[in-house]
């Protein structure tokens, strides 16, 4: 369960960006989160993340399973992020993107690779491990990123408008695939989006920053 409590953030010498917001997010419920632009939606999934800059200050609580995010660095939270870019490391084969965001438990190489291949395969990327991020059409890049996220184990995903580059058809496609991920994984899920076919799509509450 992710909850938020009265939670408000404000920008050093500035007033609120929204009013206070308390929400539960259940295990495996897609939450939308919308608003105005400008208003802190991507401030709150960093503020979630334990990616706040310091420029702005922090009231209420973010839990996680009951327990304040607020202490933890970001490293420690096991939060999972999506953004608009599907980022994958240029530099790195689709693979080894994949392992980066496995989880470093999983030691022996050949576990290593195996949980990839599965997670490519998953993804419908079979064959796809030593390919160059840069040859990947935007929805393999936005199923790739999902599953390096996905890799990871979060205990609960952010996904801020991951799916506004892709076009109409692909788009339905990829918000299907994410959202059954984190309905089959019962992680909770909060998704800031400006779509209300995206917010319909989640099955899930919508709520609005003001
Ligand atoms: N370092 C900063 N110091 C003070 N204010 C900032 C700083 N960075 C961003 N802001 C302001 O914080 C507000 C929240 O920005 P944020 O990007 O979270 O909005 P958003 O709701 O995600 O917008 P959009 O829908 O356009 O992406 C904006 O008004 C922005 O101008």
């Amino acid at each position: 369960m992710l909850e938020l409590a009265a939670l408000s953030i404000t920008p050093r010498g500035g007033l609120p960006l929204f009013a206070p917001l308390t929400l539960a997010i259940p295990p495996g419920e897609v939450c939308t989160l919308m608003g105005p632009s400008g208003i802190g939606k991507s401030t709150l999934l960093d503020a979630i993340g334990g990616h706040l800059s310091p420029d702005f200050t922090l009231t209420g609580d973010i839990r996680l399973n009951g327990q304040s995010l607020l202490p933890l660095p970001a490293e420690s939270r096991r939060v999972g992020l999506m953004f608009q870019e599907a980022l994958l490391f240029p530099h790195l084969s689709v693979g080894d993107n994949l392992a980066f965001g496995l989880d470093p438990a999983v030691k022996p190489r050949a576990a290593r690779r195996a949980a990839i291949e599965a997670a490519l395969a998953d993804a419908g990327l079979a064959g796809f491990y030593s390919r160059d991020p840069a040859t990947l059409s935007g929805g393999q890049r936005a199923r790739a990123a999902l599953m390096r996220a996905l890799l990871a184990k979060p205990r609960a995903l952010l996904l801020d408008e991951p799916f506004s580059r892709l076009d109409a058809s692909l788009r339905a496609d990829i918000r299907r695939f994410t959202f059954d991920h984190a309905r089959a994984e019962a992680i909770p899920t909060l998704l800031v989006t400006h779509d209300a076919s995206d917010a319909m799509a989640t099955g899930g509450p919508v709520h609005h920053l003001a």
